[in-house]
């Protein structure tokens, strides 16, 4: 999360009203972190919601802290003809951390963000603003979060899910955050596993078995952890192998979509990456007195076992729940996303304030990261 970590966000503007962002954000209570604790704008939250969240210790004592990133999409051919008057309506201000709205020649809104990333920047730059402070607090046994916020085609998966398998420099925050993992943590002594998962409808439904869609989400009353014992969990030791995954939950997600008649920007696909690592204690050497004899005594340390977790989620779009007249299923799949994403955001509010109460029981969504938001519940 950006929620400590959360990051970027692209405008795919085809008209002057129709602005699209696409945010991630990132939160963190890591107190090693150098991320600032910032509030959102609440202008900026209604306008166009966030994408990320982040940090919150295993022990779940601290506030997750928030950040919240706007990355602007690249016009495509259609909107480069469609829309010759772009710049005149969207105006970023990287140094300033800012982003312009022009909303005719005298009045603009202005919102201003943890990050403002431009169309030009590049993956790894995304990457390394956004997600690689949160990557490195999960190594460090923190959980974090990171999300990705706007509406369909705005580039939501181009910037958490992307291969680049034909082009590397196209790598997106997924397999970025799993290059970094697998580089620091010992083959021998830790270990990396992963559930991948889609939220459809408020029922979770599992991307590597999707038979499997009616999972529930378990919470430990003393510890705050939250799991989805049902899930599949898969340990991962190669990049190749996590690839692999991604590639089968991605086409999971298309096909159980299909069956469920519906779009991929109508779920929430949330991927969850546990890391153990098992730290070794320092051994010391103490001086005893046996028989009148003195030895030296060496005691062995237990290794120290430190957990985090890192989740991703690729949100649904928020398109069409303003829009009136949704009937039937749209309309019933309309409120389930209302819902949850409302939710998000209230829990981003409470977070980004510092308030003591993270109000996480209101959705699945929001139970499912309730052990990356920290704080009371
Ligand atoms: N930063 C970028 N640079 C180049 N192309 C991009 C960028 N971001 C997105 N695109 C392209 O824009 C299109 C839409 O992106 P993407 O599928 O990631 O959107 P999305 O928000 O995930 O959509 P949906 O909600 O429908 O799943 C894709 O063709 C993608 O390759």
């Amino acid at each position: 999360m950006a929620a400590s970590g959360g990051t970027s966000y692209r405008n795919g503007a085809t008209s002057r009203n129709s602005l699209k962002l696409d945010k991630p954000f990132s939160a963190n209570s890591n107190p090693k972190s150098s991320l600032k604790s910032k509030s959102l704008p609440n202008s900026a939250l209604r306008r166009s919601s966030p994408a990320s969240l982040g940090a919150a210790k295993d022990d779940g004592a601290v506030p997750g802290r928030v950040r919240v990133a706007v990355r602007l999409r690249p016009r495509n051919t259609e909107e480069l003809i469609a829309d010759a008057d772009f710049a005149d309506c969207v105006e970023l201000q990287p140094e300033l951390k800012r982003l312009k709205l022009r909303k005719n020649n005298w009045d603009s809104d202005t919102y201003e963000f943890d990050e403002v990333l431009t169309e030009f920047a590049s993956q790894k730059r995304v990457y390394e603003v956004v997600a690689k402070p949160v990557v490195e607090s999960v190594l460090d046994g923190y959980n974090g979060t990171i999300m990705a916020y706007g509406q369909t085609g705005t580039g939501k998966t181009y910037t958490l899910g992307r291969l680049g398998e034909e082009d590397t420099a196209d790598r997106g925050i997924m397999v970025r955050a799993m290059e970094d993992i697998l580089a620091e943590v010992s083959l021998e002594t830790d270990s990396v596993s992963v559930s991948y998962l889609q939220l459809y409808m408020e029922s979770i439904q599992d991307l590597l078995d999707p038979a499997n869609d009616n999972i529930s989400i378990v919470e430990d009353p003393k510890t705050g952890d939250v799991s989805v014992p049902g899930a599949s969990l898969v340990e991962i030791r190669h990049q190749e192998s996590f690839v692999e995954l991604l590639r089968l939950g991605e086409a999971h997600r298309f096909a159980a979509n299909t069956k469920l008649n519906t779009e991929s920007s109508r779920s929430h696909a949330i991927l969850m990456v546990h890391v153990k690592r098992s730290l070794k204690g320092k051994d010391s050497t103490l001086s005893s007195d046996i028989g009148g004899n003195s030895h030296l005594v060496k005691t062995l340390k237990p290794p120290i076992v430190r957990k985090g977790k890192l989740v991703v989620v690729d949100l649904a779009g928020s398109e069409r729940i303003d829009k009136s007249g949704s009937e039937g299923h749209t309309l019933e799949e309309a409120k389930s996303i209302n819902l949850s994403l409302s939710a998000l955001g209230k829990c981003i509010n409470a977070l980004a304030e510092n308030s003591a109460h993270v109000p996480v029981r209101d959705s699945k969504l929001t139970r499912l990261l309730r052990d990356s938001f920290g704080g009371k519940t």
